[in-house]
Protein backbone atom coordinates (compact mmCIF):
# COMPACT_ATOMS: atom_id res chain seq x y z
CA UNK A 1 0.00 0.00 0.00
CA UNK A 2 1.17 3.59 -0.90
CA UNK A 3 1.80 6.01 1.85
CA UNK A 4 -1.41 8.27 1.09
CA UNK A 5 -3.43 5.09 1.52
CA UNK A 6 -2.02 3.88 4.31
CA UNK A 7 -2.47 6.99 6.31
CA UNK A 8 -6.03 7.05 5.31
CA UNK A 9 -6.37 3.77 6.86
CA UNK A 10 -4.14 4.37 10.28
CA UNK A 11 -6.25 7.20 10.65
CA UNK A 12 -9.59 6.08 10.44
CA UNK A 13 -8.95 3.32 12.66
CA UNK A 14 -7.92 5.59 15.14
CA UNK A 15 -11.21 7.67 14.59
CA UNK A 16 -12.91 4.73 16.08
CA UNK A 17 -10.49 4.44 19.53
CA UNK A 18 -12.99 5.13 22.50
CA UNK A 19 -12.40 7.60 24.99
CA UNK A 20 -11.56 5.00 27.55
CA UNK A 21 -9.21 3.15 25.15
CA UNK A 22 -7.06 6.37 24.24
CA UNK A 23 -6.88 6.95 28.27
CA UNK A 24 -5.81 3.24 29.12
CA UNK A 25 -3.56 3.43 25.71
CA UNK A 26 -1.53 6.61 27.43
CA UNK A 27 -1.62 5.15 31.12
CA UNK A 28 -0.02 2.33 29.69
CA UNK A 29 2.98 3.90 27.28
CA UNK A 30 3.79 6.63 29.79
CA UNK A 31 4.32 3.83 32.10
CA UNK A 32 6.43 1.90 29.85
CA UNK A 33 8.40 4.69 28.99
CA UNK A 34 8.90 5.90 32.40
CA UNK A 35 10.38 2.37 33.32
CA UNK A 36 13.21 2.49 31.12
CA UNK A 37 16.01 3.62 32.54
CA UNK A 38 17.11 6.07 29.73
CA UNK A 39 14.45 7.72 30.14
CA UNK A 40 14.69 8.50 33.51
CA UNK A 41 17.95 9.14 33.19
CA UNK A 42 17.56 11.73 30.70
CA UNK A 43 18.19 15.38 31.76
CA UNK A 44 16.36 16.93 28.32
CA UNK A 45 14.06 15.33 26.10
CA UNK A 46 12.42 15.77 23.00
CA UNK A 47 8.69 14.92 22.79
CA UNK A 48 5.12 15.75 21.33
CA UNK A 49 2.20 17.99 22.55
CA UNK A 50 -0.63 15.07 21.34
CA UNK A 51 -3.46 16.18 19.27
CA UNK A 52 -6.61 14.34 18.71
CA UNK A 53 -6.34 10.71 18.62
CA UNK A 54 -2.38 10.41 18.92
CA UNK A 55 -0.99 8.20 21.89
CA UNK A 56 -1.82 11.20 24.45
CA UNK A 57 1.68 12.43 25.81
CA UNK A 58 -0.08 14.94 28.25
CA UNK A 59 0.29 13.24 31.32
CA UNK A 60 3.82 11.86 29.98
CA UNK A 61 5.35 15.77 29.53
CA UNK A 62 3.72 16.48 32.72
CA UNK A 63 5.02 13.67 34.65
CA UNK A 64 8.75 14.44 33.05
CA UNK A 65 8.00 18.06 33.67
CA UNK A 66 7.48 17.52 37.17
CA UNK A 67 10.54 15.04 37.51
CA UNK A 68 12.52 18.01 36.64
CA UNK A 69 12.90 16.88 33.33
CA UNK A 70 13.86 19.58 30.47
CA UNK A 71 11.15 18.90 27.43
CA UNK A 72 11.33 20.13 24.68
CA UNK A 73 7.92 20.53 22.19
CA UNK A 74 8.19 21.19 18.55
CA UNK A 75 7.40 24.45 16.69
CA UNK A 76 6.00 23.50 13.21
CA UNK A 77 7.89 26.56 11.10
CA UNK A 78 6.55 27.68 7.50
CA UNK A 79 9.01 25.28 5.59
CA UNK A 80 7.79 22.35 7.97
CA UNK A 81 10.93 21.81 9.41
CA UNK A 82 10.49 21.72 13.74
CA UNK A 83 12.26 24.41 15.93
CA UNK A 84 12.04 23.79 19.63
CA UNK A 85 11.01 25.01 22.61
CA UNK A 86 10.61 24.46 26.37
CA UNK A 87 7.48 23.02 27.80
CA UNK A 88 7.33 25.70 31.23
CA UNK A 89 3.87 24.01 32.56
CA UNK A 90 0.58 23.78 31.25
CA UNK A 91 -0.30 27.02 30.83
CA UNK A 92 2.30 27.63 28.65
CA UNK A 93 1.05 26.55 25.46
CA UNK A 94 -0.62 28.21 22.76
CA UNK A 95 -1.95 26.93 19.72
CA UNK A 96 0.48 26.97 16.42
CA UNK A 97 -0.02 26.09 12.56
CA UNK A 98 -2.75 23.24 12.50
CA UNK A 99 -4.03 24.47 15.66
CA UNK A 100 -1.27 21.98 17.23
CA UNK A 101 -0.65 23.27 20.64
CA UNK A 102 3.31 24.98 21.07
CA UNK A 103 4.93 26.68 24.29
CA UNK A 104 5.14 30.21 24.09
CA UNK A 105 8.84 30.37 25.77
CA UNK A 106 11.93 31.27 23.40
CA UNK A 107 12.53 28.96 20.06
CA UNK A 108 16.05 27.09 20.48
CA UNK A 109 16.01 26.87 17.12
CA UNK A 110 16.55 23.57 14.46
CA UNK A 111 19.14 22.28 15.85
CA UNK A 112 18.34 22.35 19.55
CA UNK A 113 16.92 18.79 18.82
CA UNK A 114 20.98 17.90 18.88
CA UNK A 115 21.08 18.58 22.55
CA UNK A 116 18.59 16.25 23.77
CA UNK A 117 19.36 12.61 25.59
CA UNK A 118 15.81 11.17 24.11
CA UNK A 119 13.35 11.49 21.22
CA UNK A 120 10.13 10.86 21.63
CA UNK A 121 8.38 11.32 18.16
CA UNK A 122 4.63 10.40 16.89
CA UNK A 123 4.13 8.44 14.31
CA UNK A 124 1.05 6.78 12.52
CA UNK A 125 3.04 3.43 11.83
CA UNK A 126 6.33 1.94 12.44
CA UNK A 127 7.90 -1.01 10.48
CA UNK A 128 8.64 -3.65 12.79
CA UNK A 129 11.56 -4.71 10.38
CA UNK A 130 13.40 -1.05 9.76
CA UNK A 131 12.11 1.01 11.75
CA UNK A 132 10.75 3.30 10.03
CA UNK A 133 8.31 5.30 10.48
CA UNK A 134 5.06 6.88 8.61
CA UNK A 135 4.51 10.42 9.51
CA UNK A 136 1.83 13.00 8.26
CA UNK A 137 3.87 13.54 5.39
CA UNK A 138 5.55 17.11 5.72
CA UNK A 139 8.29 15.47 6.49
CA UNK A 140 9.25 17.22 9.64
CA UNK A 141 10.92 14.55 11.89
CA UNK A 142 12.77 13.28 8.77
CA UNK A 143 14.47 16.34 9.17
CA UNK A 144 14.63 16.68 12.85
CA UNK A 145 15.33 12.79 12.78
CA UNK A 146 18.49 13.35 10.47
CA UNK A 147 20.31 15.75 12.95
CA UNK A 148 19.65 12.97 15.84
CA UNK A 149 23.21 11.12 17.08
CA UNK A 150 22.89 7.55 16.68
CA UNK A 151 23.38 6.90 20.44
CA UNK A 152 20.87 8.92 21.52
CA UNK A 153 17.16 6.97 21.63
CA UNK A 154 14.42 7.54 19.61
CA UNK A 155 11.16 5.71 20.35
CA UNK A 156 7.74 6.30 18.71
CA UNK A 157 4.53 6.00 20.65
CA UNK A 158 2.09 4.08 18.66
CA UNK A 159 -1.91 2.35 19.13
CA UNK A 160 -2.11 -1.11 19.22
CA UNK A 161 -1.62 -2.90 15.60
CA UNK A 162 0.39 -0.14 14.22
CA UNK A 163 3.82 -1.40 14.15
CA UNK A 164 3.57 -3.22 10.69
CA UNK A 165 5.57 -5.24 8.55
CA UNK A 166 4.22 -3.33 5.45
CA UNK A 167 5.50 0.66 6.06
CA UNK A 168 6.65 2.11 2.61
CA UNK A 169 10.35 3.24 2.75
CA UNK A 170 12.14 6.10 0.87
CA UNK A 171 15.52 6.93 1.22
CA UNK A 172 15.24 10.18 3.42
CA UNK A 173 13.07 8.39 5.66
CA UNK A 174 14.74 8.13 9.16
CA UNK A 175 14.17 4.83 11.60
CA UNK A 176 13.78 5.14 15.19
CA UNK A 177 15.42 2.64 17.80
CA UNK A 178 12.30 2.16 19.47
CA UNK A 179 8.17 1.69 19.10
CA UNK A 180 6.22 1.59 22.15
CA UNK A 181 2.37 0.30 22.40
CA UNK A 182 0.49 -0.01 24.69
CA UNK A 183 1.06 -3.97 25.20
CA UNK A 184 4.72 -2.74 25.67
CA UNK A 185 8.57 -1.69 24.76
CA UNK A 186 9.98 -3.10 20.80
CA UNK A 187 14.10 -2.92 19.95
CA UNK A 188 14.05 -2.22 16.21
CA UNK A 189 16.63 -2.24 13.58
N1 LIG B 1 1.16 16.32 18.27
C1 LIG B 1 1.89 16.55 17.19
N2 LIG B 1 2.65 17.63 17.15
C2 LIG B 1 3.39 17.87 16.04
C3 LIG B 1 3.36 17.00 14.93
C4 LIG B 1 2.54 15.84 15.02
O1 LIG B 1 2.47 15.00 14.11
N3 LIG B 1 1.83 15.67 16.16
N4 LIG B 1 4.12 17.29 13.82
C5 LIG B 1 4.63 16.35 12.94
O2 LIG B 1 5.23 16.63 11.95
C6 LIG B 1 4.45 18.71 13.63
C7 LIG B 1 3.20 19.45 13.25
N5 LIG B 1 2.69 19.01 12.00
C8 LIG B 1 1.34 18.81 11.75
C9 LIG B 1 0.94 18.63 10.44
C10 LIG B 1 -0.40 18.45 10.17
C11 LIG B 1 -1.35 18.42 11.18
C12 LIG B 1 -2.80 18.22 10.92
O3 LIG B 1 -3.61 18.24 11.82
N6 LIG B 1 -3.16 18.00 9.66
C13 LIG B 1 -4.51 17.76 9.20
C14 LIG B 1 -5.24 16.75 10.04
C15 LIG B 1 -4.79 15.36 9.73
C16 LIG B 1 -5.15 14.40 10.85
O4 LIG B 1 -6.23 14.49 11.43
O5 LIG B 1 -4.32 13.55 11.14
C17 LIG B 1 -5.33 19.03 9.13
O6 LIG B 1 -4.74 20.10 9.10
O7 LIG B 1 -6.54 18.95 9.08
C18 LIG B 1 -0.92 18.55 12.47
C19 LIG B 1 0.42 18.75 12.75
C20 LIG B 1 5.01 19.24 14.92
N7 LIG B 1 4.12 18.99 16.02
N1 LIG C 1 15.68 16.28 4.89
C1 LIG C 1 14.65 16.77 4.19
N2 LIG C 1 14.67 18.03 3.73
C2 LIG C 1 13.63 18.53 3.04
N3 LIG C 1 12.53 17.82 2.74
C3 LIG C 1 12.45 16.57 3.16
C4 LIG C 1 13.50 15.97 3.92
N4 LIG C 1 13.13 14.71 4.24
C5 LIG C 1 11.91 14.54 3.67
N5 LIG C 1 11.50 15.63 3.02
C6 LIG C 1 10.25 15.78 2.26
O1 LIG C 1 9.12 15.65 3.08
C7 LIG C 1 8.05 15.08 2.32
C8 LIG C 1 7.24 14.10 3.14
O2 LIG C 1 7.98 12.91 3.40
P1 LIG C 1 7.26 11.62 4.01
O3 LIG C 1 6.03 11.30 3.23
O4 LIG C 1 8.29 10.56 4.18
O5 LIG C 1 6.82 12.20 5.42
P2 LIG C 1 6.62 11.47 6.78
O6 LIG C 1 7.85 10.75 7.20
O7 LIG C 1 5.37 10.67 6.72
O8 LIG C 1 6.36 12.75 7.68
P3 LIG C 1 7.12 13.33 8.97
O9 LIG C 1 8.59 13.14 8.78
O10 LIG C 1 6.69 14.76 9.02
O11 LIG C 1 6.59 12.57 10.11
C9 LIG C 1 8.66 14.47 1.09
O12 LIG C 1 8.18 15.19 -0.03
C10 LIG C 1 10.15 14.66 1.27
O13 LIG C 1 10.76 15.02 0.04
Amino acid sequence: MDKLNLRRELISARASLTPEQLRSNATNIRETLLDQPWAQMAGLVACYWSIGTEPDTHGLVFALWKHGTTVMLPVLREDNDLDWAVYDGPDTLAPGRFGVPEPVDTRRGIDAIRTAALVIVPALAVDRLSGVRLGRGGGSYDRALSRVGPNVPTVALLHEGELRDDVPAEPHDRPVHFAITPVGLTSLK
